[in-house]
């Protein structure tokens, strides 16, 4: 890495095109400003989002990007206004990097919803740049987008709760959805839903996995704790289930009907849509109404919410199950991931990478 002056130039790997193929770019970060934390990156996981947005599913993509928004790092320079962190702490960010700080949301500690967030890569900063993410040597972050790691957790495995923890701890607080003994449905156990067992778990809930395959039914009940597990074209167990549910968090990241999920559903039973699904959804009015049904959506969480998941990870002992690889196994990771063939999250060791060599 250059020095730590203006201009610092490092190595990051950039999608090129919607190919979706990273490879090493080398780019400026900005000045430390008054109120940024440097860190060096020392891990970041590969979120499904990741691929949304290299392989442009959205329409709005811009090259080159390095993406990556699970970031574990090391505190290595801090703006003159930086209080909360220094030199040395382990610390992380996630998605958003940015926002306006005056709006409803902004005020009601919901910045996430703010018209005006910044995403940490794929968009503009207010200096002009490009944001650029966590599968690069180094970060630079605003201190308000940016957390302390909890000594009891190890770093990497924090990584994927800055994402995946958050996009499910956050819904749950919000729709009250926190007592114990409630019943879960997650839908999908990838990265997002494998956190959702575990999170669920802890909160006290019964949780059936509702999933594509038999592939994971032994891992989910064994590994993960989970106390069902339902295969979505299994007519006979899908039946079995209906109006059994409080909740379903739905991470499944294609279009996918919706009305054999929410059958599931008790009265006033609530449908969480996580997913990024770019071609509308459907469903006859009858199957939510005639049970009071919603069906909602929601999206990562605030900064405030993020401290607390992982002082609730810390304390309840949960960790993200993850397979570690180097950054030259990226593109096979992605691969991988995109294929349903990861248990459950690719985290990659960017320190251990020596990308600036
Ligand atoms: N709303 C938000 O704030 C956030 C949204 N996301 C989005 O959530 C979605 C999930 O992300 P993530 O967990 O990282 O993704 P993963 O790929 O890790 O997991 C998705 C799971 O969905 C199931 N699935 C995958 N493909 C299909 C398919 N073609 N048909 C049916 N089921 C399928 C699989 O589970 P199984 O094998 O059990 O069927 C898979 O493991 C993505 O769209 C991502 O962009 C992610 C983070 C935050
Ligand atoms: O992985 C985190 C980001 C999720 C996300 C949710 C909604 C949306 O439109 C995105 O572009 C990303
Ligand atoms: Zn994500
Ligand atoms: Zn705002």
């Amino acid at each position: 890495m250059g020095s730590m002056g203006s201009d610092k130039q490092i190595t990051g790997w950039a999608a090129r095109d919607s190919s979706g193929i990273l490879s090493p770019y080398k780019y400026s970060l900005r000045t430390t400003g008054a109120e940024d934390v440097v860190m060096k990156v020392l891990y970041c996981g590969i979120c499904h989002t990741d691929i949304h947005q290299t392989k442009n599913h959205l329409g709005m993509s811009n090259y080159p990007m390095v993406p990556g928004h699970e970031v574990v790092g090391e505190v290595i320079e801090v703006g003159s206004d930086v209080t909360k962190f220094k030199v040395g702490d382990v610390v992380g960010a996630g998605v958003i990097v940015g926002c306006c700080r005056s709006c409803g949301p902004c005020k009601s500690d919901i910045e996430q919803y703010c018209n005006k967030r910044v995403w940490s890569y794929n968009d503009v900063y207010t200096d002009g740049k490009p944001t650029q993410g966590g599968f690069a040597s180094a970060m630079v972050v605003d201190q308000k987008f940016v957390v302390k790691i909890p000594e009891k957790l190890a770093p990497e495995q924090a990584a994927p709760l800055l994402c995946a923890g958050l996009t499910v701890y956050s819904p749950l607080k919000h729709l009250g959805l926190t007592g114990s003994g409630l019943k879960a449905g997650i839908l999908g156990l990838g990265g997002v839903g494998h956190m959702g067992v575990k999170i669920a778990k802890a909160m006290g809930h019964h949780v059936t996995v509702i999933s594509s395959s038999d592939k994971k039914r032994e891992e989910a009940m064994d590994d993960l704790g989970a106390d069902a597990y339902l295969v979505s074209s299994d007519t006979e167990g899908m039946t079995a289930a209906v109006d059994s549910l409080d909740y379903i968090i739905d991470t499944i990241p294609v279009f996918h009907p919706l009305e054999p999920y929410i059958s599931l559903l008790k009265v006033g039973g609530k449908h969480v849509i996580m997913g990024v699904i770019n071609e509308p959804l459907q469903f006859v009015t009858p199957v939510i109404m005639l049970g009071r049904k919603s069906i909602t959506g929601s999206f990562i969480g605030s900064m405030t919410e993020m401290s607390e998941m992982l002082e609730f990870c810390a304390e309840k002992g949960l960790t993200s199950t993850i397979e570690m690889v180097k950054m030259d196994y990226v593109n096979k990771a992605f691969e991988r991931l995109e294929r349903n063939d990861v248990r459950y999250r690719f985290v990659v060791d960017v320190a251990g990478s020596n990308l600036e060599q």
